[in-house]
């Protein structure tokens, strides 16, 4: 079953044509990765997902996206409903200068949850759900910025899930990472794609075999090919995506 589908999707930001007639389908409950050198739209594409490009002004769109059979840019479609159903995770880990609970209590508060132990529940599940319980349960009241930068992101990955998604949107989660943190990253990944639906935009193609099931390889505003993942980087039908993979351009 599918998740999401975009159909005949095309952005500008203002005259630059930065998406060009998109068509893909992301799966529900799996992981897909989004690879493609710097500047072919990866970013801007997911950043469609949960309408975080709104909010830039040149901004324009064309096509749909189809969230469980919704059209999400539709004028009925209620955005602050998008964006919990579709967290995200950026490159660089952005706790809130706060502690460790109000972090991933956030959201929950947002929504006028104030049940204190309803609040201690969702944040220790959250918090196991990232696996980072058994690093801060004693520490729950320090701040976000004591953490590591590998702790701080499993952190925000937690403040994502308190609220309950069904889409989780990763951009280079694990750029700004060590490889002990990105080993804990993408072993995350792995647990969480039986829950969630995750898209994760990533520059290490170690990384997109490791954690995702299906690969879209973007080139120029273009997803010049789709496929399993293990199909696309052992058989590329595409020579555009071979030169690609096999490190002759990027
Ligand atoms: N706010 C903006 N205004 C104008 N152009 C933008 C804006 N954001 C991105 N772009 C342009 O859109 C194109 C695609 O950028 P995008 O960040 O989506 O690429 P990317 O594939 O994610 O790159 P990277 O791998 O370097 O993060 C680039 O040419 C970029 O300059």
């Amino acid at each position: 079953m599918n998740r999401i589908e975009v159909k005949d999707l095309n952005v500008y930001f203002g005259d630059a044509h930065i998406l060009k007639n998109i068509n893909t389908e992301i799966p529900k409950n799996t992981v897909t990765a989004l690879i493609g050198p710097s500047g072919c739209g990866k970013s801007t594409f997911l950043r469609t997902i949960n309408r975080m490009n709104d909010l830039i002004p040149s901004f324009r769109k064309e096509g749909d996206i189809i969230l469980d059979e919704e059209d999400i840019y539709s004028p009925k479609y209620d955005v602050a409903s998008l964006r919990k159903k579709v967290g995200m995770v950026f490159q660089k880990p952005n706790p809130f200068p706060k502690s460790i609970f109000e972090n991933v209590a956030y959201g929950l508060k947002v929504h006028g949850i104030d049940d204190k132990d309803f609040l201690h529940q969702q944040v220790e599940e959250s918090l196991k759900a990232a696996a980072l319980w058994g690093e801060v349960e004693d520490k729950l009241d320090n701040s976000a910025m004591s953490l590591s930068g590998g702790q701080q992101q499993r952190l925000c990955i937690a403040r994502t899930i308190a609220n309950n998604p069904e889409v989780i949107l990763m951009d280079e989660p694990c750029s700004a990472l060590d490889p002990i943190s990105t080993t804990k990253i993408e072993d995350l990944i792995h647990k969480l794609k039986n829950d969630y639906t995750i898209i994760i935009v990533t520059h290490n193609m170690q990384q997109a075999t490791r954690v995702s099931k299906y690969t879209s390889f973007f080139l120029n505003g273009e997803i010049i090919e789709s496929n399993l993942t293990d199909k696309l980087f052992i058989e590329p039908k595409v020579k555009k995506t071979e030169e690609y993979i096999t490190g002759r351009f990027g």
